[in-house]
């Protein structure tokens, strides 16, 4: 269905031959195929991390390249974005024979042998299309010299029933070669959506596998973008190959081997210039006319954007009587829109001229040679009538040589952005013959030793930081907006490497340890959570998903956000809609904090967990909290310091180290940094300010 709104379009531009329908709609359907949209909704919530610079605990597992083997040896460096907007990827640029050897891998795959099969019978039965495609010609040419060279008048049943028998044979082979045409179609077509899936899915893992760095530097609709027109571009390239390249090449060499063998080489000459120069015209004209298409679809693209925009603004257009000003810019960019469609459709037209003068000129000097033969007897009527219509059922395929060339091109150029991404490497991996992280309660202590960081160069984060939190500890992290509480916590999760010094858990560096059971034994609830568009009980149960229903109820419980669900109408069925737009903000937090209890580890981070509860509510959180850190190694980030004073110990950082530390009361009695803080918030702090009203936020979301 989406391909074939994706033809009305195309076509309707240029209002095209109806020929063009069925074939264009064979090469663009299933290119929006649903591998690309699955995609794109598991990548907003990595949108949101990037926008929001968040931490979530995604824990990416090593290995698995799209193209292993096939990519493996890297080609030259740098590459360039291909119009992807993901600007320059940090990895080799993959050549157009790269891309076709590694398509080969999958639709003739070495361990698959029933794709392997499937690719077999699809060229059998292309083979066995093309064939009665051209016999096509001889049975009609057949029919035609039953009917001019047998005399009617002394034998006309059996002239009759020869020229039948060959006419209904006739339009066997025609029905025939179209139904091989589509069993070829059907048979293909697993080989082909299975190979978009493999190579969808595995791009999805490697989006995964890839480091928090490169999830911030990269906007997410750029990538899925990356990801929809790579996957569209390898739909059409395999279809076009299957569908038109090959089949075409296939006819063209039984042609004019059939008309050098039954007609003469001049007859086979003629043929094979006229598509040589054919090919050569419609390359050029369509290299040179694409840039009208493009210009018309940036036209387009604006014309659709400024409506948008215009329409999303309704009132402030109202508040200032702006509607015939913002009529105007939108007609300007119509106009736009109209030159360049302008241009593309006559463009067209000189290319469809073209193309038909040269096939045109070719078919009548072949037939002025068929003539002469007839009239020297070397040749029938039914030879010319044959000559003709084998040429003519070439030039079909011919008739769209510009656009599968073009599309072609641009096929492949969004698949090198693909499979470029593909290439690049995450920067924090598992070194190699690292072991398990081995913790557990008793001895998960964490240590910063000497450590410098900087995301940026000359701007350092850490300098020379130590610090160390002792097993079953609850330590608070405080200080102003950049001195890099959240950056520690990044550090210790291992989204970031230390410029240098050591992070260490229970006495083991964690860049030496196993990723995945780092991460397994941390368990973060973010400043901002964002929640995935599924149930409740789902977005809890996501802490860990080998837990029970009655397990998901007791964290909810321990988070204070059990009674609450049990009072929604679907209780734990609720959808929470789009990152959790239907929650409130302390909801969600509540949800993040679920979450966590839930996967259950010997460390446990909150990142400013309780910013967005009221004090009610806040202060049931923290009852909850103390309950799920008792025994475990905690670390609270804060602002609000009423949130921390009762933590084991806090931590004041400051120009990139630790100022002060000690208990609550130690610290106010050192009159520093942190006495001054809390002076600050206990005479400035309105909670009314932070008050949130749940009830209005669903209602309003429910709205
Ligand atoms: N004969 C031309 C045009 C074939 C044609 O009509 N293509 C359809 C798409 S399948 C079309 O709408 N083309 C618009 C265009 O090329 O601007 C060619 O070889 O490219």
């Amino acid at each position: 269905m989406a391909g074939l709104l994706h033809l009305t379009k195309l076509c309707s531009k240029n209002l095209p031959s109806p020929s063009c329908h069925a074939s264009c709609y064979r090469l663009a359907k299933g290119s929006r195929h649903v591998q690309a949209r699955v995609l794109y909704s598991s990548l907003a919530s990595v949108d949101d991390n990037a926008k929001r610079k968040k931490i979530t605990p995604f824990t990416p597992t090593p290995g698995s390249k799209l193209l292993g083997g096939v990519f493996g040896k890297k080609a030259k460096g740098g590459s360039s974005d291909g119009g992807s907007g993901l600007g320059k990827l940090d990895a080799p640029e993959v050549t157009s024979q790269d891309m076709m050897r590694a398509m080969m891998a999958y639709i003739w795959p070495k361990e698959d042998p029933l794709v392997r099969k499937r690719v077999g019978i699809s060229l059998g039965l292309l083979a066995g299309s093309k064939l009665l495609t051209v016999c096509v010609p001889f049975l009609f040419k057949g029919a035609v010299d039953t009917m001019t060279t047998l005399n009617m008048d002394t034998a006309p049943d059996a002239v009759l029933s020869t020229a039948t028998a060959l006419l209904l044979g006739y339009g066997i082979a025609r029905a025939s070669a179209a139904g091989f045409n589509e069993l070829r179609n059907a048979v293909f077509a697993k080989v082909a959506h299975h190979s978009i899936r493999k190579i969808a899915s595995n791009v999805f893992l490697h989006l995964h596998n890839l480091d928090l760095a490169f999830h911030l530097n990269k906007q997410t609709g750029a990538l899925s973008k990356t990801i929809d027109r790579g996957s569209r571009g390898i739909n059409f390239v395999l279809s076009a190959m299957v569908f038109n390249i090959v089949p075409t090449i296939f006819e063209l060499a039984l042609v004019s081997s059939i008309l050098g063998i039954k007609c003469g080489l001049a007859f086979a000459g003629v043929s094979m210039g006229c598509v040589g120069i054919y090919a050569l015209y419609t390359l050029s004209v369509t290299q040179w006319r694409t840039r009208f298409r493009v210009y018309m679809n940036q036209a387009e693209n604006e014309a659709g954007n400024k409506a948008v925009d215009s329409l999303i603004n309704y009132e402030t257009v109202k508040y200032f009587n702006n509607e015939k000003y913002e009529a105007g810019c939108y007609n300007e960019v119509l106009k736009k829109y109209e030159t360049a469609s302008l241009k593309t459709s006559s463009s067209l037209a000189l290319l469809n001229f073209g193309q038909n003068a040269i096939f045109s000129s070719a078919l009548s000097l072949i037939m002025v040679l068929a003539a002469k033969e007839i009239a020297q007897g070397n040749m029938t009527v039914g030879d010319l009538v044959m000559v003709n219509a084998l040429l003519f059922q070439l030039s079909i395929p011919l008739g769209f040589l510009g656009s599968v060339y073009r599309e072609v091109r641009q096929a492949l150029l969004d698949m090198q952005s693909m499979f470029t991404l593909m290439n690049v490497d995450s920067r924090i991996q598992t070194a190699p013959n690292a072991q398990p992280l081995f913790i557990d309660n008793s001895n998960a202590s964490i240590e910063f030793r000497n450590v410098n960081f900087e995301y940026e160069p000359g701007k350092p984060i850490f300098r020379d930081l130590s610090f160390t939190i002792p097993a079953g500890k609850n330590v608070a992290f405080v200080g102003g907006s950049g001195s890099g509480k959240s950056s520690m916590v990044r550090l210790l999760f291992r989204f970031f490497e230390p410029n240098s010094g050591k992070v260490l858990i229970g006495g083991q560096d964690i860049s030496a340890v196993d990723l995945d059971s780092l991460r397994k034994t941390i368990a973060v609830v973010p400043q901002d959570s964002v929640l995935f568009h599924n149930t409740i009980e789902h977005n809890i149960h996501y802490g860990n998903l080998a837990k029970t229903h009655e397990e998901v109820q007791n964290a909810a419980r321990m988070a204070d956000l059990h009674d609450s669900i049990m009072s929604w109408p679907a209780k734990y069925n609720t959808q929470v809609g789009e990152r959790g737009l239907k929650l409130s903000g302390g909801e969600k937090q509540r949800v993040a904090i679920a979450r966590a209890i839930l996967k259950n580890t010997p460390i446990l981070i909150f990142d400013e967990a309780t910013s967005s509860l009221d004090s009610i509510t806040e202060h049931n959180i923290l009852q909850a909290l103390s309950r799920a850190t008792s025994g475990r190694t905690s670390i609270c980030i804060a602002h609000r310091l009423s949130t921390v004073k009762d933590a084991d110990e806090i931590l004041v950082l400051e120009n990139g180290g630790v100022g002060e530390r000690g208990t609550h009361s130690q610290l106010l009695k050192q009159n520093g940094l942190y006495a001054r803080l809390w002076e600050t918030q206990t005479q400035q702090f309105d909670p009314s300010r932070h008050t949130e009203d749940n009830q209005e936020a669903r209602s309003s979301a429910q709205a």
